[in-house]
Protein backbone atom coordinates (compact mmCIF):
# COMPACT_ATOMS: atom_id res chain seq x y z
CA UNK A 1 0.00 0.00 0.00
CA UNK A 2 1.03 3.83 0.09
CA UNK A 3 4.00 4.36 1.80
CA UNK A 4 3.93 6.71 5.04
CA UNK A 5 5.65 7.54 8.01
CA UNK A 6 6.64 10.41 10.47
CA UNK A 7 9.86 11.64 8.74
CA UNK A 8 9.63 14.70 6.74
CA UNK A 9 9.40 12.83 3.39
CA UNK A 10 6.66 11.03 4.28
CA UNK A 11 5.31 12.49 7.28
CA UNK A 12 1.89 14.18 8.45
CA UNK A 13 2.28 17.47 6.30
CA UNK A 14 2.05 15.27 3.29
CA UNK A 15 -0.04 12.18 3.75
CA UNK A 16 -2.82 14.54 2.20
CA UNK A 17 -1.24 13.65 -1.27
CA UNK A 18 -2.30 9.72 -0.92
CA UNK A 19 -5.00 10.29 1.54
CA UNK A 20 -7.12 13.74 0.10
CA UNK A 21 -9.60 12.82 3.53
CA UNK A 22 -6.60 14.00 5.58
CA UNK A 23 -7.94 17.53 5.32
CA UNK A 24 -11.56 16.56 5.40
CA UNK A 25 -14.09 18.26 7.83
CA UNK A 26 -13.43 15.67 10.91
CA UNK A 27 -10.26 15.03 11.46
CA UNK A 28 -8.10 13.62 14.56
CA UNK A 29 -6.00 14.01 16.59
CA UNK A 30 -7.65 18.19 17.97
CA UNK A 31 -7.11 20.31 20.30
CA UNK A 32 -9.34 20.36 23.59
CA UNK A 33 -10.29 23.44 24.98
CA UNK A 34 -12.01 22.13 28.22
CA UNK A 35 -14.03 25.63 29.14
CA UNK A 36 -15.67 25.06 25.32
CA UNK A 37 -16.43 21.61 25.54
CA UNK A 38 -19.83 21.73 27.52
CA UNK A 39 -21.39 19.27 30.03
CA UNK A 40 -23.63 17.45 28.64
CA UNK A 41 -26.10 15.99 31.00
CA UNK A 42 -27.36 13.13 27.84
CA UNK A 43 -23.72 11.59 28.39
CA UNK A 44 -23.62 8.79 31.07
CA UNK A 45 -20.71 6.81 32.28
CA UNK A 46 -18.90 5.30 29.38
CA UNK A 47 -19.00 1.19 30.73
CA UNK A 48 -15.74 -0.90 30.02
CA UNK A 49 -16.44 -4.87 30.36
CA UNK A 50 -12.80 -6.12 29.61
CA UNK A 51 -13.43 -8.88 31.72
CA UNK A 52 -13.33 -11.47 29.83
CA UNK A 53 -11.03 -10.32 27.32
CA UNK A 54 -8.36 -12.37 25.05
CA UNK A 55 -5.55 -10.78 23.86
CA UNK A 56 -3.43 -12.72 21.48
CA UNK A 57 -0.71 -11.03 20.23
CA UNK A 58 2.08 -7.87 20.31
CA UNK A 59 3.28 -6.69 17.26
CA UNK A 60 5.58 -4.06 15.59
CA UNK A 61 3.75 -2.60 12.62
CA UNK A 62 6.10 -0.35 11.76
CA UNK A 63 4.35 3.17 13.13
CA UNK A 64 3.85 1.68 16.34
CA UNK A 65 3.54 -1.33 18.52
CA UNK A 66 0.06 -3.15 19.09
CA UNK A 67 -1.90 -5.57 20.62
CA UNK A 68 -4.48 -7.26 19.12
CA UNK A 69 -7.49 -9.38 20.79
CA UNK A 70 -9.74 -11.88 19.75
CA UNK A 71 -13.04 -9.93 18.36
CA UNK A 72 -14.93 -12.79 17.47
CA UNK A 73 -17.93 -12.07 19.84
CA UNK A 74 -18.77 -9.55 22.83
CA UNK A 75 -16.09 -10.46 25.42
CA UNK A 76 -14.77 -7.37 26.02
CA UNK A 77 -16.76 -4.33 24.85
CA UNK A 78 -17.26 -0.31 25.58
CA UNK A 79 -20.92 0.89 26.17
CA UNK A 80 -22.61 4.11 27.53
CA UNK A 81 -21.38 7.56 27.31
CA UNK A 82 -22.02 8.72 23.50
CA UNK A 83 -22.23 5.26 22.08
CA UNK A 84 -25.45 4.09 20.63
CA UNK A 85 -24.18 0.35 20.65
CA UNK A 86 -21.34 -1.51 22.49
CA UNK A 87 -18.12 -1.39 20.58
CA UNK A 88 -16.10 -4.49 20.35
CA UNK A 89 -12.25 -4.64 21.69
CA UNK A 90 -10.18 -4.80 18.34
CA UNK A 91 -6.42 -3.66 19.43
CA UNK A 92 -4.51 -1.05 21.46
CA UNK A 93 -1.41 1.25 20.61
CA UNK A 94 0.50 3.63 21.55
CA UNK A 95 1.77 7.39 20.12
CA UNK A 96 5.18 8.85 21.98
CA UNK A 97 7.44 11.30 21.63
CA UNK A 98 11.67 11.50 21.29
CA UNK A 99 13.51 11.71 24.45
CA UNK A 100 12.45 14.47 26.29
CA UNK A 101 9.92 15.66 23.89
CA UNK A 102 6.33 15.17 24.38
CA UNK A 103 4.26 12.72 21.81
CA UNK A 104 0.34 12.29 22.45
CA UNK A 105 -1.69 13.29 19.84
CA UNK A 106 -4.80 14.75 21.48
CA UNK A 107 -3.58 18.06 23.72
CA UNK A 108 -5.10 19.99 26.10
CA UNK A 109 -5.05 23.96 25.97
CA UNK A 110 -2.24 23.23 23.65
CA UNK A 111 -0.41 21.63 26.24
CA UNK A 112 1.11 17.84 24.74
CA UNK A 113 1.42 14.58 27.27
CA UNK A 114 4.11 12.32 27.22
CA UNK A 115 2.27 9.70 25.16
CA UNK A 116 -0.42 8.40 24.30
CA UNK A 117 -2.68 4.82 24.86
CA UNK A 118 -5.46 4.33 22.19
CA UNK A 119 -7.89 1.25 23.02
CA UNK A 120 -9.65 0.73 19.65
CA UNK A 121 -13.24 -0.74 19.21
CA UNK A 122 -15.78 -1.68 16.49
CA UNK A 123 -19.83 -1.68 16.24
CA UNK A 124 -20.42 -5.45 15.46
CA UNK A 125 -24.14 -4.44 15.63
CA UNK A 126 -24.30 -2.78 12.88
CA UNK A 127 -21.21 -3.74 11.04
CA UNK A 128 -20.33 -7.21 9.61
CA UNK A 129 -16.57 -6.43 9.95
CA UNK A 130 -13.79 -4.45 11.72
CA UNK A 131 -12.85 -3.13 7.99
CA UNK A 132 -16.60 -2.51 7.26
CA UNK A 133 -16.72 -0.26 10.49
CA UNK A 134 -13.19 1.55 10.14
CA UNK A 135 -14.73 2.87 6.85
CA UNK A 136 -18.37 4.00 8.68
CA UNK A 137 -19.11 7.71 10.03
CA UNK A 138 -20.24 5.69 13.50
CA UNK A 139 -17.83 2.29 12.85
CA UNK A 140 -15.15 2.99 15.26
CA UNK A 141 -14.69 4.03 19.21
CA UNK A 142 -11.26 5.23 20.29
CA UNK A 143 -10.38 5.48 23.84
CA UNK A 144 -7.53 7.50 24.48
CA UNK A 145 -5.60 7.65 27.65
CA UNK A 146 -2.98 10.47 28.06
CA UNK A 147 0.12 8.64 29.86
CA UNK A 148 2.31 11.58 31.93
CA UNK A 149 5.48 10.73 33.58
CA UNK A 150 6.49 10.45 37.19
CA UNK A 151 7.29 6.64 39.27
CA UNK A 152 7.01 3.13 37.14
CA UNK A 153 3.47 2.12 36.33
CA UNK A 154 3.08 -0.94 37.87
CA UNK A 155 1.65 -3.50 35.54
CA UNK A 156 2.77 -1.32 32.18
CA UNK A 157 6.33 -3.84 32.39
CA UNK A 158 4.12 -6.32 31.08
CA UNK A 159 4.30 -4.52 27.80
CA UNK A 160 7.67 -2.80 28.02
CA UNK A 161 8.99 -6.46 29.00
CA UNK A 162 7.74 -7.77 26.11
CA UNK A 163 8.78 -5.02 23.26
CA UNK A 164 12.40 -6.91 23.03
CA UNK A 165 10.44 -9.39 20.92
CA UNK A 166 8.91 -6.95 18.49
CA UNK A 167 12.04 -4.66 17.81
CA UNK A 168 11.57 -5.03 14.50
CA UNK A 169 8.57 -3.96 11.68
CA UNK A 170 6.53 -6.70 11.03
CA UNK A 171 7.77 -9.13 13.83
CA UNK A 172 4.44 -10.39 15.90
CA UNK A 173 4.92 -12.44 19.53
CA UNK A 174 2.53 -14.47 21.44
CA UNK A 175 0.28 -12.27 23.91
CA UNK A 176 -1.95 -14.46 25.77
CA UNK A 177 -4.31 -13.34 28.74
CA UNK A 178 -3.20 -9.22 28.92
CA UNK A 179 -6.14 -7.10 30.50
CA UNK A 180 -5.94 -3.23 29.90
CA UNK A 181 -8.58 -2.42 32.58
CA UNK A 182 -4.88 -2.39 34.24
CA UNK A 183 -3.83 0.54 31.97
CA UNK A 184 -7.09 2.55 32.90
CA UNK A 185 -6.93 5.78 35.29
CA UNK A 186 -9.23 6.30 38.60
CA UNK A 187 -11.20 7.96 36.86
CA UNK A 188 -13.66 7.71 33.53
CA UNK A 189 -14.20 11.41 32.97
CA UNK A 190 -13.98 12.18 29.37
CA UNK A 191 -14.26 14.25 26.19
CA UNK A 192 -16.03 13.29 23.50
CA UNK A 193 -16.19 14.50 19.43
CA UNK A 194 -16.58 12.72 15.96
CA UNK A 195 -13.43 12.43 14.77
CA UNK A 196 -10.72 9.96 12.24
CA UNK A 197 -8.10 7.74 12.48
CA UNK A 198 -4.74 9.73 13.02
CA UNK A 199 -2.96 7.70 10.80
CA UNK A 200 -3.87 6.67 6.90
CA UNK A 201 -6.03 5.70 5.91
CA UNK A 202 -7.53 8.81 8.19
CA UNK A 203 -11.29 7.40 8.25
CA UNK A 204 -13.55 9.81 9.35
CA UNK A 205 -15.19 7.02 11.62
CA UNK A 206 -14.30 7.51 14.76
CA UNK A 207 -16.34 8.27 17.85
CA UNK A 208 -13.60 9.92 20.12
CA UNK A 209 -13.43 9.44 23.61
CA UNK A 210 -10.76 10.97 26.12
CA UNK A 211 -10.18 10.55 29.20
CA UNK A 212 -9.32 13.39 31.17
CA UNK A 213 -6.82 11.79 34.29
CA UNK A 214 -3.77 10.47 32.60
CA UNK A 215 -1.93 7.55 33.91
CA UNK A 216 1.57 8.02 35.53
CA UNK A 217 4.31 6.06 34.09
CA UNK A 218 8.45 6.36 34.78
CA UNK A 219 10.78 7.49 31.90
CA UNK A 220 12.48 4.70 31.70
CA UNK A 221 9.52 2.79 31.00
CA UNK A 222 8.50 5.15 28.21
CA UNK A 223 12.31 4.82 26.95
CA UNK A 224 12.23 1.57 26.32
CA UNK A 225 9.51 2.05 23.88
CA UNK A 226 11.83 4.09 21.94
CA UNK A 227 13.93 0.59 21.59
CA UNK A 228 11.32 0.10 18.79
CA UNK A 229 12.40 0.38 14.96
CA UNK A 230 10.01 1.99 12.18
CA UNK A 231 12.29 -0.21 9.95
CA UNK A 232 12.63 -4.24 9.38
CA UNK A 233 15.30 -6.96 10.23
CA UNK A 234 16.73 -6.61 6.78
CA UNK A 235 17.09 -3.07 6.12
CA UNK A 236 20.18 -1.52 6.47
CA UNK A 237 18.92 1.76 7.80
CA UNK A 238 17.87 1.76 11.43
CA UNK A 239 15.54 3.96 12.53
CA UNK A 240 14.30 4.01 15.80
CA UNK A 241 10.63 4.47 16.45
CA UNK A 242 9.89 7.66 17.83
CA UNK A 243 7.42 11.08 17.33
CA UNK A 244 4.84 8.70 15.93
CA UNK A 245 2.18 11.23 16.51
CA UNK A 246 -0.13 13.22 14.06
CA UNK A 247 -0.31 17.13 15.18
CA UNK A 248 -3.88 18.29 16.13
CA UNK A 249 -6.08 18.86 13.08
CA UNK A 250 -8.39 21.81 12.58
CA UNK A 251 -11.77 21.71 14.60
CA UNK A 252 -14.13 22.66 11.64
CA UNK A 253 -16.79 24.04 13.73
CA UNK A 254 -17.39 20.08 15.28
CA UNK A 255 -18.45 20.52 19.16
CA UNK A 256 -16.50 19.03 22.12
CA UNK A 257 -18.64 17.78 24.77
CA UNK A 258 -17.52 16.82 28.28
CA UNK A 259 -18.75 13.94 30.53
CA UNK A 260 -20.56 15.00 34.00
C1 LIG B 1 -10.03 -0.78 6.53
O1 LIG B 1 -9.63 -0.03 7.62
C2 LIG B 1 -8.67 -0.51 8.41
C3 LIG B 1 -8.26 -1.85 8.38
C4 LIG B 1 -7.24 -2.25 9.25
C5 LIG B 1 -6.63 -1.35 10.14
C6 LIG B 1 -7.06 -0.04 10.13
N1 LIG B 1 -6.51 0.91 11.00
C7 LIG B 1 -5.59 1.82 10.54
C8 LIG B 1 -5.19 2.97 11.20
C9 LIG B 1 -5.67 3.25 12.55
C10 LIG B 1 -5.37 4.40 13.32
C11 LIG B 1 -5.97 4.42 14.56
S1 LIG B 1 -5.91 5.63 15.77
N2 LIG B 1 -4.42 6.14 15.94
O2 LIG B 1 -6.72 6.72 15.31
O3 LIG B 1 -6.39 4.99 16.98
S2 LIG B 1 -6.88 2.99 14.76
C12 LIG B 1 -6.50 2.38 13.18
S3 LIG B 1 -7.06 0.96 12.53
O4 LIG B 1 -8.46 1.03 12.47
O5 LIG B 1 -6.54 -0.15 13.23
C13 LIG B 1 -8.08 0.40 9.28
ZN1 LIG C 1 -3.59 5.76 17.66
Amino acid sequence: GNQWGYGKEDGPSIWHKNFPVAEGDRQSPIDIIPKEAPRDPNLGPIVLNYDQCTSLNITNNGHSVVVEFDDTDDRSVIQGGPLGNPYRLKQFHFHWGGKGCHGSEHTVEGMSYASELHLVHWNAVKYKSFGQAAEAPDGLAVLGIFLDTGDDHRWLHMITDALYMVKFKASVTDFKGFNPKCLLPSSLHYWTYLGSLTTPPLHESVIWIVLKEPIIVSEKQLGKFRTLLFSGEEEDQRMRMENNFRPPQPLKGREVRSSN
